[in-house]
């Protein structure tokens, strides 16, 4: 019999981790389908940049199983574009544009050195999110905006499947926000978005998921506006989004 392709980017089974003392995340069961644009929120601590590094296999799970992309995260991680939380990278230090964008091929390049191919998919990420013109400029002469631009163009890099950001609107005004957003609808035609973020305004606009994680992880589509949601994540009031019936079946709990 012939063996279907997965329809989901990452599926997660019963998966549970800590650090150190306490869950982080509790016996998490998701779905993400491919092709998906989800943001993740949840409050300070809940467990957003820990899922995205057990999506990555940076961190192994406790129990339960991981796939990204029909096999392990290990396997997949060439095939994943990220864009960490806090770079590394000193903002400071006297690196061209182009030098930020091509540490995003390092994974590919077994001798260390950058090939024609390297340069050229630099300079095509660079164009994506409109940023040709910057290749020999200097990273910390950047805007926020821009440089966050840079960052994403470095995990774009090595032509990722998934690409997952991890708060890369912080720090950044809203016109550089909404270019942000335009950038990310347009890459979402080939690749599945996964992104962190604590502005839940935005999401119902151009994001078709929202990943709620405090412990326990849920999916939810996003429709129209809604306060139940959001006041089961953050216990406030905040900008809402709402879900539609697909959730009220599946209710929203942290038990
Ligand atoms: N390397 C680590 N060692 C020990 N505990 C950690 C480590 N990294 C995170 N934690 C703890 O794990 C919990 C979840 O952290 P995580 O960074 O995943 O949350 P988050 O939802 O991304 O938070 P934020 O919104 O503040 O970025 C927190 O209580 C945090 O203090």
């Amino acid at each position: 019999m012939v063996k279907l392709k997965s329809d989901n980017a990452i599926i997660l089974k019963n998966v549970s981790f800590s650090y150190n003392r306490g869950l982080v995340l509790d016996r998490v069961n998701l779905c993400v389908e491919k092709g998906d644009f989800a943001t993740i929120v949840g409050p300070n601590g809940g467990g957003k940049t820990t899922l995205l590094k057990l999506f990555l296999g940076l961190l192994k799970p406790d129990t339960g199983t991981i796939e990204v992309l029909g096999t392990s995260p290990e396997k997949s991680r060439l095939r994943v574009g990220y864009m960490p939380q806090h770079s590394t990278l000193d903002m400071h230090f006297p690196v061209t544009v182009m030098d930020v964008v091509l540490m995003g091929r390092l994974g590919n390049n077994f001798w260390g050195r950058y090939s024609t191919d390297d340069r050229a998919r630099a300079v095509k990420a660079l164009h994506e999110v409109n940023l040709g013109e910057h290749t020999r400029h200097h990273f910390s002469q950047l805007s926020g905006g821009q440089k966050q631009r840079v960052l994403i163009a470095r995990a774009l890099c090595s032509d990722p499947e998934l690409l997952l950001l991890d708060e890369p609107t912080s720090n950044i005004d809203e016109e550089s926000e909404e270019a942000l957003f335009t950038i990310l609808t347009e890459l979402n035609s080939r690749m599945t978005i996964l992104l962190v973020s604590h502005d839940i305004g935005f999401t119902s606009q151009v994001v078709k998921s929202v990943i709620c994680v405090n412990r326990k992880v849920n999916i939810h589509p996003t429709t129209t506006m809604d306060g139940t949601l959001i006041k089961d994540i953050y216990g406030g009031d905040l900008k809402m989004i709402r879900h539609d019936h697909r959730c009220s079946e599946g209710g929203h709990s942290n038990d």
